[in-house]
Order: C-alpha cells, then structure tokens, then sequence
C-alpha cells in the first residue's frame, strides 16, 4: 500500500474543469447557427422549427437535471413548460402585464409545481414516480382545456406579443431566434457547470447509489426536490419563450405526447449530457422534416429511427461520440494531465478525553415480522477502539449496522451516539454528526470519478474544512492519499480493481472527518496480501483517535485489530469483552462450531 506523502500540492487542489478539445469548434458552429437567417435567405418555416427547437431544447435542458443527472423519471415536462407558456400568455395578454413580469411569474409557477410534485412524490421511486409525473400532465391537461373561464379552453390563447430587450422590440424572427438561442447557451453552460458543484455532485451520487449517498451525507429526498424544482424551472423558462414566439398556445401543445417527445429527445441526444439533450432535441425536431419525403410510411420510419438509435446507442448519440473521442485523446494525453501524486496529509486526530462511550447501542430490537433480527441488544464502544462485532451468518450483525447507521429504524431501543440520541434521524443527519461507514458489498457511484466519490463524503454537513470546491478537493485527495490510492484519483471507480474499490469506499467515510467509522465486512474478497494492508489500515486509524466498530467473519484479522468484541446469534449478545475472554466464551465455541458442524452435514 502506498504511503501519503505529506506535501501541500495547491495545484492538484485547484484543477479547474477541463474543456475537451471539440468544445471550441462546437461551441463557434453553435453560435453561427443563429446568425444563418441574416446570412441566407430562410423562409418563415424553417425559422419556425429552429425557434420550436430553441425554446423546446432548454425544457430538454431541466431532463438532463432530474434524469440524466439525478436519475429520476419525468414525465410532466410538458406541464412545467405549459405553465410557463400560459404565464405569458394569459399575463401578456388578459392582463396586459410586461413579458419581463410574466416570464418569472411563469418560471416560478412552474418551480412551485416542480416543488410540490417533487416533496410529495419523490418519497417514491421508478414506476410509481412515473405513474404520478403522468397523472400530474394528465391533470394538468384537463385544467386547461376545462378551466375555460382563466385558461380559454380548448381555443388558447391568441396575440401574444414578443418582448423588447433593451428597447429593442423582438418582432423579426430572426432576432427573437438569436435571443432564444442565447438564452438556450446560457442555460446549457448552467446545466453543464452544474455537476462540477456540490448540489451536482450530490445529484450524480444520488443517481448511482441513492444508499450510499445518503449514508455519506448526502440529503437524498432534499437532492431529489431541488432536482425536479430546477428542472421544471428550466421547462417554465423554455415555455415563455415559445409562447411569446409563437403568439398562440392552446392545451394540444403541452399534453403528454409532448411530455414523451421531451423524454425522447434527452434519451436520444444522451440525457447525462446537456450537449446530448440539446442535440436530442434538435434531431428530434429535424428527423420529421428530413423523412417526410417517404410520405406514407413517413411515421414508421420515423420510429423505426428512434427506436434503432435507443436501442443501439443506449447512452445517445453524445453518449457513443464522447465514448470515441475519449479513446483517440486517450492516445494522445498531454503530460499535464497526469494525475497529482502529491497531497496534504490526512488531518484525523480525534481527541480520546472522555471516558463515556461513543456509540451506545441501549435496548436495541429490530423485527422483521416474526423474525428477530436484532433481540434487545446492548452495546457499549469506547472512544479510540477497534470493536468487533461477530457471529454466525444470519446472527443480526448487519441488521445492527442498518439500524445503528438509520438505514433501518428499530424497532424498539435507542441510540446513542456522542451522548446524543440519533434513534430517529436519517441517515445524512447520522453523517453530519461524525459517524461514517462502508458497506458489505460495495457500495460506490460506479461512473463517477475516484476523486468525485470521496468529495462526496467530503461535502457532508458540518464537515470542520474551508468552504469553497478547492478544500473539498484537498480533503479527498487527502483521504485518498491515506488510503494509498491518490494516483488513481482521475480513474472512473468502476474500473478499479476489486481491492481498490474496498479501499475508495473507506476513503470516501475518512474524507468526512468522522468520529465513529462502521466497516461491514470489510476484507470480503481481499486477499491475504490485501488483508494484511487492511489491518495496517485499522492500526493506523486507531492511531488516530479514530473508532472504529467493524463486522468481520476474518478471525485472524479480528484478533491483530480488536481491543474488544461483541458476539451475536440469533439477534442477542451472547458474548462481550476482550478477545481473549470473547474467543474462550463457552457460548461463541458452541455458536461457531454448531455453524461449522451444520456446514459439515
Ligand atoms: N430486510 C429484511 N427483511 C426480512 N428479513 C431480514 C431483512 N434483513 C435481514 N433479515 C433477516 O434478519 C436476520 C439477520 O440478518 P443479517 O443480514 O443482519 O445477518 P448477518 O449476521 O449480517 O449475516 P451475514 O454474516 O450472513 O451477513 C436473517 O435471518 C435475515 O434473513
């Protein structure tokens, strides 16, 4: 195992996002885009289909946010983008209000709608998340065209008026193009800054491994409600803009076909991408024009296309182009960009002054209908300590951890940790208060980044570092260091070998200076080699101050590490002290070798 090296390296610290070389080719096509209808002559149509293209690709946008970011499925984006389009329209023009006063009545209807639908419903997840985004469209849908009265029905709303900009009135097309084209880079460049923040990254984590993220202390449901909040903000913005360029909107063009389309377009273009979505969304716009010339069987071939593109290019068309390009750049790496190797030492001393127990564990039961998984349990762990928890498969060892950690509440019991009771809080309040941990089976954001993953324990709340990405950074490649892994920092975790992967996850619990770190099982599939790492790992944990209560079948390993140990079977204590006393304990022979003379039989 690599040692830190215990060197400041400010630049490895504040690396800013690297732009990939296409970028500027992209980015000066995309510019002139808009500026083609005063160089050629484009017909109304045409320009029509560009600004449709335009308004629809930030919606597209917010689909990047709640589903290629976050993970979560939406299916009402239609309705976000009819709130803000019937904001103008109806403020425009029944209330002869200025655009600039509707357009953030219309985003803010549209984020309050996001909002509700986001904290009521994301409590769920997949199929039933989808079922409700749909029946919200649904509904939404039958307001329109019924609220006559406020919304005109079924005829919409005519003579919507286009903005002026600094005393400029947009009327020309072709220069309400170049502003919605404007506001569309101006969003893409938001949702593309994103993922580098701590709300972004927290979103991809959430995405990968809701579990995990949580435990880290990410505040999932919250993560979650932010996510569909902005990306329904980004829907009501794109919906203002049609309205004002189209002068007319009507329920048929914010109803759940539309809503599909905004799906399609994210999942086509590559919705992990704002680039993906917003070439989605051109495709999906142009594909219908290009085939029209197959008259009849226009439609089919129409689907055919999306169908074939979904189902050979499951990460979209961006998705499989960044996949290329990165194995050409990869032959051609610049030397700067080798990773740092150089990094702060881990700052983990934590204060042993006070005799009380760090974790208290009082009374604890968790059933699972008839089975008792943990039996009225009491544990006492001391500051500074290793301390084992074993038993037989099935003996309650994990059950404990879930309950300990908030991923379970108990049954009945409490928990104490510090002194302070934390029996009912979530588990990223559990994190805020120091107490960390890794899992039995692995349990990383597999796409993200080794370095991204341990900023995401880095950034739980009341993490004692400085504000700002630069210190998170520093506090990773730190924790990374510790664990003897900083020079894989720029590595995609799924890559990394098995070993490795173990040691992230015990990274990722270290970056958030915890007190209290639970290891479930952590030399599961290590190898002897590995093993022995491991238990230099522990020592040198406790070294500094650092508990450590750990779950392990490895008897060798319990007894170089453990000053103490609980033992369980059935869901009770049937053993506690040293692992002199523990492993003598007429009970614990009798568990383990009626477990061994089961196997036998
Ligand atoms: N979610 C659940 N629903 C129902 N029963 C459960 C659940 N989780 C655990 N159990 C049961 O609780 C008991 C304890 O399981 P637990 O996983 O905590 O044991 P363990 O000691 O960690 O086992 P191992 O060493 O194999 O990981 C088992 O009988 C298990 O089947």
């Amino acid at each position: 195992m690599r040692q830190p090296t215990a060197v400041l390296d400010p630049a490895a610290a504040r690396q800013p996002p690297r732009l990939p070389v296409m970028f500027y080719p992209l980015a000066l096509l995309a510019l002139c885009l808009p500026l083609i209808p005063y160089v050629f002559s484009v017909n109304h149509y045409v320009l029509n289909i560009f600004m449709q293209a335009a308004t629809y690709g930030v919606a597209v946008l917010g689909m990047t946010v709640v589903l290629g970011y976050t993970g979560q499925i939406n299916l009402a984006q239609a309705a976000f983008f009819g709130l803000g389009a019937y904001a103008v329209a109806l403020g425009t023009v029944a209330y002869n209000l200025s655009f600039w006063v509707a357009l953030p009545i219309g985003i803010a209807l549209a984020a309050l709608a996001g909002f509700v639908l986001g904290l009521t419903t994301l409590r769920l997840g997949g199929h039933y998340l989808a079922m409700i985004t749909i029946s919200f469209q649904q509904i939404f849908d039958l307001v329109m065209v019924n609220w006559a009265d406020v919304t005109r029905g079924p005829d919409g709303v005519a003579g919507i008026g286009r903005p002026s900009l600094f005393g400029y009135q947009l009327t020309d097309d072709r220069a309400y193009l170049v502003f919605c084209a404007a506001v569309l880079y101006l969003m893409l460049f938001f949702v593309w800054w994103l993922p580098r923040t701590r709300l972004g990254r927290a979103m991809r984590a959430v995405r990968e491994n809701e579990m995990a993220a949580e435990v880290s202390g990410v505040p999932t449901l919250m993560i979650k409600v932010i996510a569909f909040t902005l990306c329904a903000a980004l829907a009501g913005i794109g919906g203002a803009l049609y309205a004002a360029g189209f002068a007319y909107v009507s329920p048929d063009n914010f109803n759940f076909r539309v809503s599909v389309d905004f799906l399609t377009m994210a999942l086509l273009g590559g919705a992990q991408s704002p680039f993906g979505s917003a070439l989605g969304t051109m495709l999906l716009i142009l594909l219908p024009e290009w085939l029209r010339f197959l008259k009849e069987i226009y439609l089919a071939a129409y689907g055919l296309a999306v169908i074939l593109i979904m189902v050979f290019m499951p990460e979209g068309i961006w998705g499989i182009g960044k996949a290329l390009w990165q194995n050409v750049s990869r032959r051609v790496r610049r030397p700067e960009e080798a990773v740092p190797e150089r990094v702060d030492a881990l700052q983990l001393d934590v204060a042993v002054t006070d005799a009380s127990p760090i974790l208290h564990l009082q009374n604890l039961k968790k059933h699972f209908g008839g089975v008792k998984a943990v039996d009225d349990l009491d544990i006492k762990v001391r500051r500074g300590t290793v301390h084992a928890l074993i038993g037989p498969n099935g003996s309650g060892k994990t059950t404990t951890l879930n309950v300990l950690n908030g991923i379970y509440m108990p049954t009945g019991g409490t928990v104490f940790v510090d002194g302070r009771d934390v029996t009912h809080a979530a588990p990223h309040v559990r994190a805020s208060h120091g107490v960390s941990r890794t899992f039995q089976n692995i349990r990383l954001f597999p796409a993200l980044s080794v370095l991204e993953n341990v900023m995401v324990g880095a950034q739980r709340a009341n993490n004692p570092i400085a504000p700002g990405t630069a210190s998170l950074r520093a506090r990773a490649l730190a924790a990374l260091g510790f664990v003897g892994l900083a020079h894989q920092a720029n590595a995609i975790v799924r890559n990394l070998p098995y070993g490795h992967q173990r040691l992230v996850e015990i990274a990722r619990a270290l970056a958030g200076h915890p007190k209290l770190i639970l290891l479930d099982e952590p030399a599961a599939g290590l190898n002897q080699t590995e093993k022995q790492e491991l238990v230099g790992l522990l020592k040198r944990l406790r070294g500094h101050g650092l508990t450590i209560f750990l779950i392990e079948h490895d008897m060798g390993l319990i007894q170089q590490v453990a000053d103490h140990i609980t033992v369980l079977n059935f869901g009770k204590k049937i053993a506690d002290g040293t692992p002199e006393e523990v492993l003598r304990h007429p009970e614990v022979i009798k568990a383990y070798l009626g477990e061994a003379a089961n196997a036998a039989a």
